[in-house]
């Protein structure tokens, strides 16, 4: 049933359209709420893969602090004025995007769905919301990026002490049509994560996400045969993987192979924001990888107000790490970012239904984030500042 009423406001439309589709099972029934719909996940899925994908570093205290942190900030809604006209709708580097949602990079999705990536990419083109798509993912960048076509997707690098991997998977992120370089800095060490150690379990060590060093030129030039020894292969995986010594100066490797736009992720403090505008970057993620690297560290969204206060005219500043809901969007874009990603929801719902599992989880975000506009008393991303919020000692 198709529910197009002008009287009825996008939210009331939205859920009556949900509503009607629920009842006459038109579509899978995942759980509107995020914590239902990790524990439906939990109840699917192969324990040591849920584990992967659920957990975080050490105590796992960082994730709980990104969720908590949330609360600090609490919107102060305004009445009356006339939001019936509302949009939605972004500018990104250049971009017209009819959302303020990105997927976030999410590597190894094989272990969440056997189509991973690409189902992945199918929902996101269908929603018009840009994919980052992660070095380590489970299907190659050249076969996601076929889906996407002239759609917006943009390319993760996993970047590591081999150079000539880096400007290799570089370049076929350009032939295979991705628009913008983003770089993460906080996985240079892989982290202390309790659940896998307990569970024996990496991802990689099994193949997963590996598809696009076993298809890469340079890589396969030096391992030959990835099969042929186990150990030698991971090695050089760790190799291009990652490189703990690099320092900014280093950045000036990626800046001089790509004329994209150059996005680091994984920026906590105002002074990396510098450095990154200092060595070249188009554009910051404030981040912390979902709590995933660092255990005991400050809730992301905190750190966002300040690293805008410095550096939002001089850089494109976009934020992850918490998202679950429609109002965590509105306090992330009043704070000061330009766009959120979203990393765990949409892995859940390819995990419980593939594409149809992931837009079904960004479609509910995306209502969720125009009612809470609407009822903020807001009609654009102009109207959401910070003094529609009140911080919380
Ligand atoms: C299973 C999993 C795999 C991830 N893989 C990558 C990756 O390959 N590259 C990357 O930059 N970030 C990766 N991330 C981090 C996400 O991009 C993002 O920063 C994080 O998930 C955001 O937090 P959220 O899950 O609370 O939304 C991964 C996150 C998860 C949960
Ligand atoms: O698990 C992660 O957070 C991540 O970034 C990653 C890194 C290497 C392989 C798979 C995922």
């Amino acid at each position: 049933m198709d529910i197009t009423t002008e009287q009825l406001s996008a939210g009331m439309q939205y859920q009556l359209q949900i509503y009607f589709a629920g009842t006459q099972n038109v579509k899978p029934q995942l759980p509107v709420s995020f914590e239902e719909l990790e524990q439906k996940a939990s109840e699917v899925m192969k324990p040591e893969a849920f584990a992967y994908i659920a957990g975080s570093a050490g105590s796992e205290i960082t994730t709980y602090n990104n969720k908590e942190a949330f609360n600090h900030w609490q919107i102060i809604p305004r009445m009356m004025g006339d939001v019936s006209q509302r949009s939605i709708v972004i500018e990104l580097f250049g971009m017209q995007l009819p959302t303020p949602v990105l997927l976030a990079p999410v590597g190894v999705l094989s272990i969440a769905h056997p189509e991973a990536e690409v189902a992945v990419a199918r929902a996101a083109k269908n929603l018009r919301v840009p994919q980052i798509v992660s070095t380590v993912s489970s299907k190659t960048i050249e076969e996601i990026g076929s889906v996407h076509g002239d759609h917006p997707h943009w390319f993760q690098l996993y970047w590591g002490r081999n150079n000539d991997f880096t400007r290799s998977i570089i370049n076929r992120a350009e032939k295979a049509g991705y628009t913008a370089i983003v770089v993460t800095l906080d996985t240079r060490l892989f982290a202390w994560r309790e659940r896998d150690i307990k569970n024996a379990y990496l991802p990689f060590l099994y193949n997963e996400g590996l598809a696009n060093y076993f298809t890469d030129p340079v890589f396969l030039a030096e391992v030959g045969d990835p099969a042929r020894n186990k150990m030698e292969t991971m090695m050089h995986f760790a190799n291009c993987f990652s490189n703990p010594s690099s320092t900014w100066n280093d950045l000036a490797v990626i800046r001089e192979c790509t004329k994209l736009p150059v996005i680091v992720k994984g920026i906590q403090h105002a002074n990396d924001a510098k450095k990154s505008i200092d060595h070249g970057a188009d554009g910051i993620i404030v981040s912390n990888h979902g709590g995933r690297q660092l255990d005991g560290a400050i809730g992301a969204i905190d750190t966002l107000a300040g690293i805008c206060d410095e550096v939002s005219d001089k850089t494109t500043i976009l934020f992850d790490s918490g998202i679950r809901r429609g109002a965590d969007v509105f306090k992330a874009m009043a704070l000061g970012a330009k766009a959120v990603l979203v990393g765990r929801p949409y892995a859940y719902g390819l995990a419980l239904a593939g594409e149809q599992g992931v837009k079904e989880v960004i479609a509910n975000l995306l209502a969720d984030v125009d009612l809470t506009m609407g009822l903020a008393g807001c009609n654009s991303w102009k109207d959401v500042t910070r003094d529609k919020l009140h911080h919380r000692n």
